[in-house]
C-alpha cells in the first residue's frame, strides 16, 4: 500500500510517497512557485518557470510516474490543509462536504486553501476512485488555553468565529515526534518558511502560537505583514477597499514589501540596504515574539528550528539565538555555520536543534490512521 502526500505551502508544493511502514519511497518539490521557481522532481533539477500550484502538481505527478509511481499504484492521497475553520480540525476523508468546508474558509487562508483544493480536485478528476484524506494545520493547537485563543472582542464579534486558530500544526506535531526522547518540557519551536510562526510547546502540547485567526498574524513573513494594528487594516480598507487591502496584507507585505523580494535566499543575494533591513526585521520580530512564547511556557528548556529558513539560513538562526541570550541560550557557532542538527553551546541552559520539517510523513501517518479506523468500523 502506498500513500501519496501533497503538501501545498504558500510558495511551494512538496510531494512524497510512503509505504505502509511510513518509509518514504519517492519525493519531489517545486519551490518559489510563481517566482524564480526551482524544481527537484525525478531527473528534473534546477531553475524552471512554474507559474502556479496546478502546474507544479502536474510536474510532480509526471516525474513520479516516470519513477514507477503512477497514480494506479497508489492506495490513497493525503493532503495538508491549512485552514478548515472551526468545523474541520481532525484528519478525515475528503468528501464533497469537506471540500465545501475548505472552500468556505478560503478568505481566511487565501494563499493556501485554493492550492489545497486545486490538488484535491485535480487528483479527483484524474483518479476518481482514489480515496483522499485531509490533515489540518490547526489541529495541533487544540490544547491552547481559552485565554490565549480568544480575542478581547464582544460576543457579537466572537459569533463571527473570530478567534485564534494557529497553523503549521502538522509541522509542530512532526517535530515533537522527531525529537522523541529529547523533547524538553518547555520547547520554543520556530517554523520559519515562506509562512513563519512560533509555537510554545509544553509537555509536547501547544500552549501558545503566533498565528491567529488566519496565517497572517505574528512574524514578518515572505509576503505577509505579521502582526499589525487593526486600525491600520481599517485604514488600508478605507483607502483601497477590502479586496485590495487583503492583497496588500497577504501578498505584497512582509519581506517582499520591506526588502523587494519574498525569498530569504534572494534577499541575501541582493545585499542592498533594503534587503538587509527586511532580514533584520524578520529576526527582530522573531525574537520579540519568542519572548512572548517563553512567557507563555513559564521558561525555556529547548529551541528547535524548522522550515526552509529555519533549516538553512545560518545568519537568521544566529541573529535569533543572539537575541535570546538573555534566556540562557548559548549556541555552538561552528555547528551553526556547518548547518549541523545539534547547536547547543557549551554551558547553554537551553538545548538547541535544527530539525528537518517532516510534514509529509506526519500527513501520511494521519491518513493511515483514518484508513485504519474506517477499516475497523467496516468490520464491526
Ligand atoms: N539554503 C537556503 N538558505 C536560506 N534560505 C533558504 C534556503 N533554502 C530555502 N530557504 C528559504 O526558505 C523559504 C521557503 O521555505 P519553505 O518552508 O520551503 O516554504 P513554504 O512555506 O512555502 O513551505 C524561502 O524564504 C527560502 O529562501
Ligand atoms: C500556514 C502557513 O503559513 O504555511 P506555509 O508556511 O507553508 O506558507
Ligand atoms: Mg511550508
Amino acid at each position: 500500500m502506498a500513500v501519496l502526500v501533497v503538501n501545498a505551502g504558500s510558495s511551494s508544493i512538496k510531494i512524497a510517497v510512503f509505504d505502509e511502514a511510513l518509509t518514504e519511497v519517492a519525493s519531489g518539490r517545486v519551490t518559489e512557485i510563481g517566482g524564480a521557481s526551482r524544481v527537484e522532481v525525478g531527473d528534473l533539477r534546477g531553475a524552471r518557470p512554474v507559474p502556479d500550484h496546478a502546474a507544479a502538481l502536474a510536474l510532480c505527478l509526471e516525474a513520479l510516474a516516470e519513477r514507477g509511481w503512477g497514480l494506479d499504484r497508489l492506495a490513497a492521497a493525503a493532503h495538508r490543509v491549512v485552514h478548515g475553520g472551526a468545523g474541520l480540525v481532525v484528519p478525515c476523508r475528503v468528501t464533497p462536504r469537506v471540500l465545501a468546508g475548505i472552500e468556505a474558509v478560503v478568505p481566511l487562508a487565501p494563499l493556501h486553501n485554493p492550492a489545497n483544493l486545486t490538488a484535491m480536485r485535480a487528483l479527483g478528476r484524474l483518479v476518481p476512485e482514489l480515496p483522499q484524506f485531509a490533515s489540518f494545520d490547526t489541529a495541533f493547537h487544540a490544547t491552547i488555553p481559552e485565554v490565549a485563543v480568544r480575542y478581547a472582542l464582544p460576543p457579537e464579534a466572537e459569533e463571527l468565529g473570530l478567534r485564534r486558530y494557529g497553523f503549521h500544526g502538522i509541522s509542530y506535531a512532526g517535530l515533537v515526534r522527531s525529537l522523541g526522547e529529547r523533547l524538553p518540557e518547555r520547547l520554543l519551536a520556530l517554523h520559519l518558511g515562506n509562512g513563519a510562526s512560533l509555537c510554545a510547546i509544553r509537555g509536547g502540547a501547544s500552549v501558545a502560537t503566533t498565528m491567529g485567526y488566519s496565517p497572517l498574524d505574528g512574524l514578518t513573513m515572505g509576503t505577509r505583514t505579521g502582526s499589525i494594528d487593526g486600525n491600520a487594516v481599517l485604514r488600508l480598507a478605507e483607502v483601497h477597499g477590502v479586496a485590495r487591502a487583503g492583497a496588500i496584507l497577504n501578498r505584497e507585505s512582509g519581506l517582499l514589501g520591506l526588502g523587494g523580494a519574498s525569498d530569504m535566499r534572494e534577499l541575501s543575494r541582493m545585499g542592498t540596504a533594503r534587503a538587509r533591513f527586511a532580514r533584520e526585521h524578520f529576526i527582530y520580530w522573531a525574537v520579540r515574539h519568542a519572548g512572548s512564547m517563553i512567557a507563555a511556557m513559564g521558561g525555556l528548556d529547548g529551541i528547535a528550528f524548522t522550515g526552509g529558513i529555519g533549516e538553512n539560513d545560518v545568519a537568521v538562526r544566529a541573529g535569533i539565538l543572539d537575541g535570546l541570550a538573555w534566556a540562557g541560550v548559548g549556541y555552538d557557532k561552528a555547528a551553526n555555520d556547518a548547518g549541523r542538527a545539534e547547536l547547543t553551546g557549551a554551558g547553554s541552559r537551553v538545548a538547541i536543534w535544527t530539525v528537518q520539517a517532516c510534514e509529509e510523513r506526519q500527513i501520511a501517518r494521519e491518513a493511515m490512521g483514518v484508513m485504519a479506523t474506517e477499516t475497523a468500523g467496516e468490520g464491526v
